[in-house]
């Protein structure tokens, strides 16, 4: 489980989290959705201990890392996998350096061997015969998907997704959303994804938070969210213009 208690953080005077509290349950998908700015990314980032509160707590399966030293935060980080909004890929690395990156930087083994988990790991998200391709020679869904896989190569208990279908046509976001709950199933990790796929990444997930002026104001099974009678709920699943948010 991922826990946090009170957190406060805020960039100058720009109050971002102001007194956020979520539990984000084990082995479950979790969807993060808020208007755009509103903190989602920085709420990830306080989750995986890049980002420090100013005020409150987190906590990582048990372990309080809200000020914990960056030695201490290797043994956290080995816990977590993350697709980062842009895949984040090396453009100077072929797709089998990507992938193969974590196992060398992280394991012992041979050359054989992170040959064999790296083909398995491409094949696993529907990728064969790109190994020697690099970034730039992708579309925006196989980047994804080549980020996928590098993401839950050493099999990681926790999965952080920031936005994983921004900018993919609906056909390749439903595959992507399919690939996550797939794996989710063989791998059994707890996931937390940060979405604008409105009510798509409802399908695949178990629980919805949402994120809006600093603070969870709603916290509660798909179905539970698209019955919501909290205003500002309901006018962000119905994409109106009427409503307390206010667009400028
Ligand atoms: N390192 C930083 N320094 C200063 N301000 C930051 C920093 N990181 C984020 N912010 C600010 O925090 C606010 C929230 O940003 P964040 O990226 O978390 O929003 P978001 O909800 O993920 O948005 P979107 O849905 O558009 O991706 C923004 O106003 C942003 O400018």
């Amino acid at each position: 489980m991922i826990k946090l208690v009170d957190v406060h953080k805020s960039f100058d005077s720009q109050v971002v989290l102001d007194g956020l509290s979520l539990e984000i349950p084990q082995g479950k998908i979790t969807a993060v959705i808020g208007p755009s700015g509103e903190g989602k990314s920085v709420l990830l980032k306080h989750m995986i201990g890049l980002m420090r509160p100013d005020r409150g707590e987190v906590h990582v399966e048990g372990d309080n890392i809200t000020s914990m030293r960056r030695f201490e935060m290797n043994r956290v980080w080995e816990k977590f996998g993350m697709l980062f909004q842009n895949a984040a890929l090396f453009d100077s690395m072929t797709v089998f350096e990507n992938v193969a990156f974590p196992l060398e930087e992280k394991t012992r083994l041979s050359r054989a061997e992170i040959s064999d988990r790296v083909h398995d790991a491409l094949e696993n998200v529907g990728l064969r015969g790109i190994d020697r391709k690099y970034p730039d020679e992708l579309s925006g869904g196989m980047k994804k998907r080549v980020g996928l896989a590098r993401a839950l190569l050493l099999n990681p208990r926790i999965v952080l997704f920031d936005e994983p279908t921004t900018g993919l046509d609906p056909v390749i976001c439903r595959a992507i959303h399919q690939l996550i709950r797939e794996t989710h199933e063989s791998y059994g990790y707890t996931a937390v994804i940060v979405s604008h796929e409105i009510p798509e990444i409802f399908d695949i997930s178990d629980s919805v938070a949402m994120l809006y002026r600093g603070k969870i104001i709603a916290t509660d099974t798909p179905e539970g969210i698209r019955r919501s009678e909290h205003p500002v709920v309901r006018q962000f699943i119905s994409g109106s213009l009427e409503g307390p948010i206010q667009f400028i």
